[in-house]
């Protein structure tokens, strides 16, 4: 492992935070226009984070019982508002952190993607990402015209050609096009913007985009998918990937393959970072953390549809009907998240284990900042890296302090994650080490 990791937190979407729990201060009210968020990203640029990843999904799912209780009622997948508008103020309110919105390729064109992108490097001076996703649910696919998504590894064929389309518009000006010349009065040379007349099976753009390439020419690219094809997927494309795993073996398989794809696809497997989610439970001591962990889990219980509603609808099975004291039954197949139900299987967990811990397939630690932070040590040590994405499905102002000022100091004092930013873009300060 490289002396350091990176750092990066997984927003679980633009959408109410915690809000009715202690330490919920006014985030009920101030969430909306973004000023939560806001504060939350300057939080993390405090902590010299690479990365604030904002997830999106654009339906209201309806799988868990058949209804869209769950969903509605908690306000897990709705409310939720856009990422990149999200973005857009993240981008105008911080100064060194990389912000990183997810778009996914069918429910936009290749041309507007290009263009939003770009609009969006400029107005953060480079630091902006594009967590790439396919789409899983089918409810979303009706939100925009279709009857189902379609077939799993055929939507990465998809995707790839988008992000092939995507590519050569941003590559349509040359680096020198904007000539700025007062005396003739010429802003661009037309001779450097160039058609790009991209025809494939799904896609076409004529081109050239109409906007200047941003900083970073081309946004920073993430990807979560875990099944084989997603991994395929990811390492020919993305500069950093979104992994769980709630153990170093799993840990580490996934890294492997990962790299293991990327030299197969070409590239240079340290190009790709692959961070870690991962929920840290903490407290002023071990035994209290511990404690918490009860609370935590007692709470889950109490919302049980809410916790594996989310896993339904992102699987497209209605966890209702099955028995929450048994295992998974064998043989589940979908057409969403593979990699997930995968993993949920895998686990051996009944159901009733699996709400209990919505985030049990990230790895839990539980300790002091201290503690916390030498056991993260020895985890990314046998991993061998690239970082971490902390994450939480209802933040809290004192959740993000807890992380920032208790657990990234303690990394900082043993030299395992960045004091200073070294670089302007995201894709270089990514590329740091
Ligand atoms: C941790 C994690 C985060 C994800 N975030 C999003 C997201 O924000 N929006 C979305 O539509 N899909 C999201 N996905 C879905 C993936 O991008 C991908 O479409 C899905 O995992 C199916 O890929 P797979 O079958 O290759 O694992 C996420 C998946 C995982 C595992």
């Amino acid at each position: 492992m490289p002396d350091r990791f990176h750092l990066g937190w997984f927003l679980d979407g633009y959408r109410v935070p915690a809000w009715n729990k202690p330490w919920s201060g006014t985030s009920s009210r101030d969430w909306l226009s973004g000023q939560f968020y806001v504060d939350m990203a300057r939080d993390l640029e405090r902590g010299c984070f690479d990365y604030f990843m904002l997830e999106d999904s654009n339906y209201v799912p309806s799988e868990f019982g058949g209804s869209m209780d769950a969903y509605l009622k908690y306000g897990q997948r709705a409310p939720k508002l856009d990422p990149t508008a999200l973005a857009s103020i993240i981008a105008r309110d911080t100064r060194r952190i990389g912000v990183i919105a997810t778009v996914a390729t069918t429910e936009i064109s290749p041309f507007r993607l290009a263009r939003l992108m770009v609009t969006l490097d400029h107005i953060s001076d480079g630091r902006i990402g594009w967590n790439i996703v396919t789409g899983s649910n089918d409810a979303a696919a009706r939100n925009f015209g279709f009857d189902r998504q379609p077939e799993h590894d055929a939507r990465y064929d998809l995707a790839d050609e988008f992000i092939r389309a995507a590519k050569a518009l941003w590559d349509s000006w040359d680096d020198d096009a904007v000539v700025m010349d007062t005396e003739s009065g010429f802003y661009v040379d037309p001779s450097k913007v160039h058609r790009v007349d991209f025809s494939g099976a799904h896609f076409s753009t004529r081109g050239p985009l109409n906007t200047i390439p941003g900083p970073q020419k081309q946004p920073v690219l993430l990807q979560a998918g875990v099944s084989p094809r997603g991994m395929r997927f990811s390492a020919q494309h993305a500069d950093s990937i979104i992994a769980t795993g709630s153990d170093v073996a799993a840990m580490k398989a996934v890294r492997d393959g990962i790299r293991a794809y990327a030299v197969e696809a070409g590239r240079d497997p340290d190009e790709i970072k692959v961070m870690f989610i991962t929920e840290p439970v903490l407290g002023e001591t071990v035994e209290e953390a511990t404690a918490k962990v009860s609370r935590i889990r007692d709470d889950a219980m109490r919302t049980y549809d809410h916790n594996l509603g989310g896993l339904s609808s992102v699987t497209m099975i209605d966890f209702a009907q099955f028995d929450p004291d048994q295992p998974l039954p064998a043989g589940l197949t979908t057409n969403g998240h593979q990699g997930q139900l995968n993993d949920m299987i895998a686990s051996g967990k009944t159901l009733r284990e699996l709400a209990a811990a919505p985030l049990a397939n990230g790895m839990r630690f539980v300790g002091t900042p201290a503690s916390v932070a030498a056991d993260m040590e020895d985890v990314m040590r046998e991993v061998g890296g690239d970082g971490f994405l902390f994450s939480s499905l209802t933040p809290t102002r004192r959740y993000v302090s807890e992380i920032v000022d208790g657990v990234v100091p303690e990394l900082q004092k043993r030299g395992l994650v960045r004091t200073s930013y070294s670089e302007p873009t995201l894709r270089g300060n990514l590329r740091a080490f």
